[in-house]
This record gives C-alpha cells, structure tokens and sequence, in this order.
C-alpha cells in the first residue's frame, strides 16, 4: 500500500517555484529518504504534505486519502526545530500530545512505556522535561511523534545531537517501526545514515527533482569501472587494469573499457593470489549527491 502518493506538486513563494512539479511515492514498510542542499525544497514539501501550507498546484494522498484532519492525524512528525513544554510531565506531554492526533489514553500510554523502556528513560517518565539533558529530550520528543500510532513518521535530522548509544538506539527502533510496516521519511543531510538505514530516496534540487529510485539501484548507475580487492600477498600486474590505489591489505583497482570484473577475477584466480574480498565498487552517496548539485 502507498503511504505517500505525490503527483506534479508545486509551490511558488514570490516569483519563485521553490517546488516545481514533484513526484513520487512512499510505501508502507520502508524508510525512504528525503534529502537534497540547502534550500532545495525539502522542508515546503514535508509542510505541505503535512497540510501547514497549501500546494499551487498538484495532488498529495496521505494513507490514501486527500489531506484534511484525517490524514493529519495518520502523520507523526519531527521537526528539526525541537520544541516541548519544558514545564510539562513527560508522561503527560506525550498523553497530551497524542490525544490531539485522536489516539486513545491506553495506546498512548502502552506505546510510551514501550519505547520509554527501550530508550532508558522509564524511571524518568514522570519529571519535566526540562530536567532532562538536550539528548534525552530529543528521544522524549521521538516518543511524541510516534505515541499515536502514525502510519508515516516524517523525521527531519532525527540524529542531530545524539550520542552513538543513543543514535543507534533510535536507528534499531527506526527500523523495528518500519518492521511494523510504516512508513517512514527520513530528512537528512548525512548521506552515510541514508546509505545505511534507507530502501528508496528522493533527491530534489531547485525545487525539481534529481533523483528517484531505490538506494542500491542509484549507486549501481553512477558506479565507475573500478573493483576493490582486499589481499595480504601483493597483487600482480592485470590486463585491462589502468590504475591502482592501496592502502593497508585493500585496493582500488581502475579498469579500462575492454575490462571487466569478471576478468579480473579470473585472473587473480589464475595467479592464485589469497583473495580475501573482492566487490564491485559502488560510489557513495556522498559522492554522488555532491556529483549531482555540481552538474545541475
Ligand atoms: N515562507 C517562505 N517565503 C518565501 N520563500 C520561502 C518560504 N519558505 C521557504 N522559502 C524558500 O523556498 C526555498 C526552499 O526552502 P526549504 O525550506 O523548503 O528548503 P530545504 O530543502 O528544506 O532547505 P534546508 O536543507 O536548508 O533546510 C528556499 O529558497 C527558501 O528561501
């Protein structure tokens, strides 16, 4: 099922079509990520899907249904902006907060307790959130997104700021909901986290979009001919290979257009060199986000 069906959205701030014409879709059931630079068109997107701002043109459906109370009440989002009643009971807060999105007492609370636990912060439950430390609060803020049980969870940099014990807590959980069979947006700026927690991404830049598709799928399109091969013997000098960079046991080798991974392999086989790895190489996304800003 789509959780997300956007069709030739467009907002114009001014003169300016700082979102032209976008499209895509979310499944229920994956992380799909949301990324593009600064000023691209990331967050008027995620507002408009959230209905705080209205499209000039196009369709948004959220769980199926065209945007209203109903589909608000399907989102679960976090902001980058961070921002609770800091005078407030965390229990409270959460209860409050998700009774606004129409879930019931019991369900909120059961989910709460669930996450609160897996978090560490149970035994905490019932102070201010202004007793707690930036990081505590954020993960408290991550329980206010999902306590009502939201079908998409909308998260924009939902990492910033949080130690590696806790980042990979939220990261384990992140996909436990997708588990679930949520659905969920990731907004972010670290490539290395899409790379390692995302199915799908959607790149945007200028307002248009740049790049749609499966993870796996757009790394194998901007790959260059190189393969990488790990070996404690040195490696022998191998037809069709135009250029090498090592660094401990590991090695970058460039191959030239008559060459393929398959040859090569057949002639390490060959030369019996102890292969420990031997991959196809895969530009990161790091690599090819900067690759597709410079172009457009
Ligand atoms: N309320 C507004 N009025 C006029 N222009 C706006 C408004 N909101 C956003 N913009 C412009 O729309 C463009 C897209 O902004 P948006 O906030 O969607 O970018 P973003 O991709 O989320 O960027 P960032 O990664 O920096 O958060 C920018 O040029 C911004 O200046």
């Amino acid at each position: 099922m789509l959780a997300v069906k956007i069709s030739e959205v467009s907002k114009i701030y001014g003169e300016k079509k700082v979102v032209d014409g976008v499209s895509f879709e979310v499944n229920t059931g994956e992380i799909f990520a949301l990324i593009g630079p600064n000023g691209a068109g990331k967050t008027t997107t995620i507002r408009m899907m959230m209905d705080i701002i209205k499209p000039d043109g196009g369709d948004i459906l959220i769980m199926g249904q065209h945007l209203g109370e109903g589909s608000k009440n399907c989102i679960g989002y976090l902001p980058e902006e961070r921002g609770l009643y800091r005078k407030l009971r965390i229990m409270d807060t959460i209860v409050y907060m998700a009774s606004l999105k129409g879930a019931a007492v019991e369900t909120a609370v059961s989910r709460a307790e669930a996450l609160l636990k897996k978090f560490g912060l149970y035994e905490h439950r019932y102070k201010k959130i202004e007793e707690l430390s930036k990081g505590m609060g954020q993960l408290i803020q991550f329980v206010v997104t999902v306590a009502h049980d939201p079908g998409l969870i909308i998260l924009d940099e939902p990492f910033a700021g949080l130690d590696p014990v806790n980042t990979r807590l939220l990261k384990d959980t992140i996909k436990d909901l997708r588990g679930e069979g949520k659905a969920i947006i990731l907004s972010t700026h670290r490539m290395n986290e899409v790379q390692e927690m995302c199915d799908r991404l959607f790149m945007i830049n200028k307002g248009q979009r740049v790049l749609y598709g499966a993870l796996n799928d757009i790394r194998r399109q901007f790959r260059s001919n190189s393969v990488i091969v790990e070996s404690e013997s040195p490696l022998p000098a191998l037809a069709g290979v135009t250029g090498i960079e090592s660094k401990n046991h590991s090695s970058i080798l460039k191959l030239g257009d008559a060459a393929t991974p398959q040859s090569v392999l057949a002639q390490l086989v060959a030369a019996q060199v102890p292969v420990e790895r031997f991959e196809v190489a895969l530009p990161s996304l790091d690599d090819i986000f900067v690759q597709v800003v410079k172009k457009s």
